[in-house]
């Protein structure tokens, strides 16, 4: 089994289904991850080992995505310094903006590059991990190329007759 190239970390399982697609996006672009709960709250330990290691791991990005006081990608990007992008997973009493609030108001010095609230945001976190890689991997670079041309085709296959 290759070594992963970027860890997918999430609070809860109940994450799952808006993270899945950030796992989804990696792999059509052949991208190597690895996938885990992990919580800041709730296990402690187990998350500062996990950003701890995560280089010497030979992780190259981490997606983290969490709902609600979304404390974990804030966390992580506190314990490394791979890029940290996070996904705020919808919340059912406020709609995300607790989670998207939390994880985008970092303080000067430790950045969280912070994508939508939800499966689009999730989507988006999966492209932007790609395209950081791309910068060093000539055929990572045309498989997004390809994945922009199949976007444009499909708006003009769906244009108003
Ligand atoms: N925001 C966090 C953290 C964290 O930031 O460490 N750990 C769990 N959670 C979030 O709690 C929500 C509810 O979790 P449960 O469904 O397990 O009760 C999830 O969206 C998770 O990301």
């Amino acid at each position: 089994m290759s070594k992963a190239t970027v860890g997918v970390v999430m609070g809860s399982s109940s994450d799952w289904e808006t993270m899945k697609n950030a796992c989804d996006i990696l792999e059509s672009m052949e991208i190597s991850y690895e996938k885990k709960v992990v919580s800041a709250h709730r296990t402690p330990d187990l998350m500062f080992q996990y950003a701890e290691t995560a280089r010497e791991r030979g992780l190259k990005v981490i997606i983290a995505g969490a709902g609600g006081a979304a404390h974990l990608p804030g966390m992580i990007a506190a314990k490394t310094t791979l890029p940290v992008i996070g996904v705020p997973v919808q919340s059912r009493a406020l709609h995300g903006m607790d989670s998207l609030l939390s994880i985008v108001q970092m303080p000067a010095g430790i950045p969280v590059a912070t994508v939508a609230i939800g499966a689009s945001g999730a989507i988006n976190a999966g492209l932007l991990a790609a395209q950081f890689l791309s910068a060093f991997d000539e055929p990572l670079k045309e498989r997004l190329d390809s994945y922009r041309k199949s976007l444009e085709q499909k708006v003009k296959e769906s244009d108003l007759k």
